[in-house]
């Protein structure tokens, strides 16, 4: 059977600003299992960043239940929710968010730094190796990353998002500082990791990138209104 990876049961999300409420989601359900490739999108406003937010604990949900590779995390402090994002969430941005003094394979180990207990560098430098091979830039790992293309600076990215071995990698409008052969590159590439098991959820605009994913979520004014099964993935 396939394993559960995220459950998202009865989520919604308010914004108090001052006397306004926004109902940012409200009432999202659906699962995550393993190797799935899940793609979201909607107009500007429906809740996209949202609820990639909540699904990476950067904000807690106002109500409902949450649950990682059957973990209750609905509810958890500042700091528990820090430590299970280190552990089992990796991020790709539309930014690459590359520090420019460091060589690629430092900024893929970095992450293993703020583990507990953190691990040994050389262990650190041969784990960062290995996934930069996975992202096909294991001839780059002493470059800096302005000596890279935006795709390589992308692919470091995503080499770092998956140094701690995540249980799902959320990448949000992963091609938007891309030109779009640098964008396609980027896209077969992840496409070759969930492939590979990676399991993803992305958010993207990119209806050609959305029917990448196995289903789409396409979300309006907070609500699902449409999850699409990939024909290829459904037969
Ligand atoms: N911190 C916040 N405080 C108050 N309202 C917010 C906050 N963040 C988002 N919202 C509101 O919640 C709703 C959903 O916003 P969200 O950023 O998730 O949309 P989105 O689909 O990602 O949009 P875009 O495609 O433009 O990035 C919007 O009405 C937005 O104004």
């Amino acid at each position: 059977m396939e394993k559960l990876k995220i459950k998202m049961k009865n989520i919604s999300k308010i914004f108090y600003t001052g006397e306004m409420e926004t109902h940012a989601l409200k009432d999202i359900s659906f699962d995550i299992y393993e190797g799935d490739y899940i793609s979201i999108s909607g107009p500007s406003g429906c809740g996209k960043s949202t609820l990639l937010s909540l699904l990476g604990l950067l904000a807690p949900p106002s109500s409902g239940q949450y649950l990682i590779e059957n973990e209750d995390v609905s509810n958890l402090t500042l700091t528990e929710a820090a430590t299970i994002r280190n552990r089992k969430i990796g991020f790709v941005f539309q930014q690459f968010n590359l520090i420019d003094e460091l060589s690629v394979v430092d900024n893929v180990a970095l992450p293993l730094k703020y583990q507990t207990p953190p691990v040994p560098l050389n262990e650190a430098r041969d784990r960062a190796i290995k996934c930069l091979n996975r992202v096909d830039l294991g001839h780059r790992v002493d470059h800096k990353p302005n000596q890279l293309s935006g795709g390589q600076q992308q692919r470091v990215a995503i080499a770092r998002a998956l140094i701690a071995d995540p249980a799902i990698l959320l990448v949000d409008e992963p091609t938007g500082n891309l030109d779009s052969k640098n964008g396609d590159v980027v896209m077969d590439m992840l496409e070759q990791l969930n492939k590979d098991g990676t399991t993803i959820c992305m958010v993207t605009h990119d209806a050609r990138y959305a029917d990448m994913a196995h289903r789409q979520l396409h979300l309006l004014d907070g609500e699902i209104v449409e999850q699409k099964q990939n024909v290829m993935e459904a037969v």
